[in-house]
């Protein structure tokens, strides 16, 4: 478990004052996966390397399992440092050493004897699936492996927290997939509590319980993935939603919108929950009098729960229409659309 109790982080910037972190206060569960999602200089990498103690807080504390690493002596904070494994963008591997050695590094820097480094590490590197590349140089290795490796040195010394310093920033999008496939075993099978900064949306959307959205140190939103996709309040985290989920209807269609008149009924239904799973348009127009015609939409997955919008066109009868709109207004949500507006 890692508390921010309003911590802030002050550098000297020209003689001013530079808060890269400001009064942030969240906690992250155990077994949980946390996401801190920002633009470039929102204080991401500064807040997480406040939890290993990279950095030092200027106000407010940082607890780790309950504990303020600030105030404990070098040897207890050397031993709590070895249960919080980090991984980095650029993996930070050693490139003179084979795969083997660089796992097995936090291992014999502790002074593990070598047969338990060796057991460990072979027992490590089939649970991120590189058995066979024990031997080889990270030169040798793809993105996504090298990741793998920095992931088994993480876990070697079988951490209670993971860090992530976006860690799939360097990889493509299939290789990103596989590697937050491969954090959420960590997660699943050591119960290892995850926080993980990025500037993806796509990535947190992947795999995380709850997100904070941090922008100028601040964390100004934090919720559950779906109540963030679903009803972003900032507009900081509007737009990272419309990132991925594609929300404002295209101007060709608006133009059509306008080019129909007065006449139009066009709405926006969202489905969230399982009412996306039900077949409500095509019941509409079975049961009554009008046409539906779909013009655009998403629908997608969040937690497992479907979730997205569709925009319609109505054709019939005003108040048949009316009819339609307050039948599945008890199943889904239904705005208006106008030309000007999304
Ligand atoms: N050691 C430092 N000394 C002075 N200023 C710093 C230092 N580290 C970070 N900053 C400043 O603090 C602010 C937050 O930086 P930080 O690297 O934490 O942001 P970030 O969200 O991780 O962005 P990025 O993804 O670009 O690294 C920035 O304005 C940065 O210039």
């Amino acid at each position: 478990m890692i508390q921010f109790e309003k911590v802030s982080k002050v550098y000297q910037h020209n003689g001013n004052d530079l808060r890269a972190v400001d009064g942030v206060d969240f906690t992250v569960h155990k077994g949980e996966i946390f996401g801190v999602i920002g633009f470039s200089g929102a204080g991401k990498s500064t807040l997480i390397r406040l939890v290993n103690l990279l950095e030092r807080p200027t106000e407010g504390r940082v607890l780790v399992n309950g504990e303020d690493l600030t105030q404990l002596p070098k040897p207890d904070l050397r031993k709590v440092r070895k249960r919080i494994g980090m991984i980095f963008q650029h993996f930070n591997l050693l490139e003179s050493k084979t795969v083997h050695h660089n796992v097995a590094f936090p291992l014999s820097l502790s002074g593990t004897p070598k047969k338990e480094v060796d057991q460990r590490v072979n027992e490590i590197l089939e649970f991120v699936g590189l058995s066979d590349k024990a031997k080889q140089y990270p030169e040798e290795l793809s993105g996504g492996q090298k990741q793998r490796v920095g992931i088994a040195r993480a876990l070697a010394t079988s951490p209670d927290i993971l860090l992530c310093d976006e860690a799939t920033s360097a990889l493509d999008p299939e290789t990103t997939k596989s590697i937050l496939k491969l954090l959420q075993k960590v997660r699943d099978e050591y119960g290892i509590t995850i926080l993980m900064i990025t500037h993806e949306m796509n990535v947190v959307r992947e795999v995380c319980d709850r997100i904070a959205v941090m922008e100028s140190g601040k964390v100004i939103e934090k919720g559950s993935i779906f109540d963030l996709f679903s009803n972003p309040q900032h507009p900081t985290t509007q737009n990272f939603v419309r990132t991925v989920m594609e929300n404002d209807i295209p101007a060709s269609i608006l133009n059509g919108i306008e080019e129909r008149g007065a006449s139009r009924n066009i709405y926006r239904v969202t489905f969230v929950d399982e009412s996306a799973g039900q077949p409500v348009l095509s019941q509409v127009a079975k049961k009554f009098d009008v046409e539906v015609n779909v013009l655009f939409g998403q629908i997608t997955e969040l937690q497992g729960i479907p979730f997205g919008h569709l925009v319609v066109e109505l054709q019939g009868e005003d108040q048949e229409v009316l009819r339609v709109i307050n039948h599945i207004q008890q199943t889904v949500s239904v705005q208006e659309v106008t030309s000007n507006a999304g």
